[in-house]
């Protein structure tokens, strides 16, 4: 349940700390950081009674694959209020990542879309946009069209290749970005080509999260000089960035051999997984010698018996030991061996197991949606002020139209007009079936 409470901002708090707010006409409440006196902008307060740390900062994010949709749902995750902008014409959207936010169908491809488009963004904090390098500016979408009018908007780009350098216009995916971020050369198992960790890495990680970093750095520092700013993120740099263990950590020569026979990359046979006896796996990271120790101690072996740990010429033995050895339990018994040792050793749990897992259960990492969906819990946990996923089903497309625009000071005649001339698109009738 959402709360709505409405304070007045005193011209004198707004002098003092150089801040407006950009929506004087829509409720908001306002919290005192004391300590750093910088104002926080909030509009929906927790039933609870505690504010989501992204409370009142309005997100336009214009609908794209996978990066940026996930980008808008942490956001909206921790409390943002996000508007998609999805095209018209279209029946279905591919946004899997739509958890809290609304939907609006413009067509940018008319001027009078484009000016429907500024006016939201002219009332809001953020702008996320996907595309090509140079199809915001060519629709008169671009941060010198955007910023001249709400110098406050913090303007994301989120692409494979940045805003620059002779890549920036090409086509890509996960696994292009990956491959330019040089990670990609390092995964995969020894003798076999490099292989790409679902699309995880570029996209989300690198992507998606990397660029929703960006946005809170860039309402952060705004909250101070009250400047909104272009955020280029690019999805090579995000991927290379979260990686920079590998390139820092070369020279502990943790990567001196070929791909997949080093320590974290499948090489060291305390490091890797095991099918059990019922076809399923173990995961064993028992890296430091006394959590090795109990990793021997649990399989029943005797150390004496075995290679010095960090004997690398015979990692393969060992090895084979380790995969005989496994294949004896079920991923249950085995679970029950190590459950409560520093093993380091657990179930390679499946998506539909790691629900009912003791652990997760117990911390409510996962929860289900009113759909039955089963989804992660919005990471980390705040202990003020945590996230508070949405429960409801997505949004069609279209859905909140007329209620975005309503909330955005259109009125009911111009809604109408933009309706009758199909530069929006409303699908009130298909959310109530
Ligand atoms: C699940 C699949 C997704 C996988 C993710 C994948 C692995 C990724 O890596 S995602 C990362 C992609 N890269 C980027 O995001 C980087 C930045 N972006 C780009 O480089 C490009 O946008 C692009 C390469 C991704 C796409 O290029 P494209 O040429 O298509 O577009 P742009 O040049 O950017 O221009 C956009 C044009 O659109 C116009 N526009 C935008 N908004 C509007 C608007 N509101 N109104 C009018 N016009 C608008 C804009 O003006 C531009 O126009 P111009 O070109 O004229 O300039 C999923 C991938 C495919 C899915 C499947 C597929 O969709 C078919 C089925 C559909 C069905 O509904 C569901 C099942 C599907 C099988 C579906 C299933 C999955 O969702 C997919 C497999």
């Amino acid at each position: 349940m959402r709360h709505w409470k409405c304070f007045s901002l005193s011209q004198e708090h707004q002098k003092r700390t150089r801040i407006k707010t950009t929506t004087p006409t829509i409720l908001c409440a306002c919290v005192i950081n004391p300590r750093r006196a910088v104002w926080y902008e909030v509009q929906n307060l927790k039933g609870t009674g505690s504010i989501m740390a992204l409370a009142g900062v309005r997100v336009i994010e214009l609908a794209g694959l996978a990066p940026a949709p996930f980008c808008g749902m942490i956001l909206s995750d921790f409390g943002a209020k996000v508007i998609r902008v999805d095209r018209t014409k279209v029946a279905m959207t591919v946004d899997t990542q739509a958890r809290g936010k609304q939907s609006i169908a413009l067509n940018l491809k008319n001027p009078k879309g484009v000016a429907v488009l500024k006016r939201l963004c002219v009332q809001s904090d953020v702008v996320l946009e996907p595309y090509r390098k140079g199809v915001m500016e060519k629709m008169g979408l671009g941060p010198d069209d955007l910023l001249k009018e709400n110098p406050r908007l913090i303007y994301a780009r989120l692409t494979g290749y940045g805003q620059s350098g002779s890549y920036a216009k090409a086509a890509g995916h996960d696994i292009n970005y990956l491959a330019m971020s040089g990670l990609l050369s390092m995964l995969g198992r020894s003798s076999e080509k490099p292989y790409a960790p679902l699309n995880l890495v570029a996209d989300f990680a690198g992507g998606g999260l990397m660029c929703a970093f960006g946005i809170v750095l860039a309402l952060l520092e705004r909250s101070m000089s009250g400047q909104g700013q272009i955020i280029d993120a690019s999805m090579v740099e995000g991927a290379a960035y979260v990686g920079s263990f590998m390139w820092k950590s070369r020279s502990l020569g943790l990567w001196n051999h070929p791909r997949g026979e080093n320590l974290l990359d499948s090489g060291a046979p305390f490091y890797d997984t095991y099918r059990t006896s019922d076809g399923k796996y173990m995961a064993v990271g028992a890296i430091e010698p006394q959590f090795y120790q109990q990793l021997i101690r649990g399989l029943g072996l005797d150390d004496a018996d075995l290679p010095a740990q960090m004997s690398v010429s015979d990692w393969p033995q060992l090895r084979e030991t380790f995969i005989r050895v496994f294949a004896t339990k079920t991923q249950a018994e085995w679970s029950q061996v190590f459950n409560g040792t520093d093993a380091c050793v657990t179930p390679v749990l499946s998506l539909d197991e790691v629900l009912s897992h003791p652990h997760n259960k117990a911390r409510g990492s996962f929860f289900k949606d009113s759909q039955g969906e089963v989804s992660p819990r919005p990471a980390p946990v705040l202990s003020r002020s945590p996230a508070e996923p949405c429960r409801s089903r997505d949004p069609f497309i279209g859905e909140h139209t007329r209620s975005v625009l309503k909330e955005y000071g259109f009125e009911q005649g111009q809604i109408d007009q933009l309706l009758s001339g199909g530069i929006v698109e409303c699908n009130e009738a298909k959310a109530r079936l």
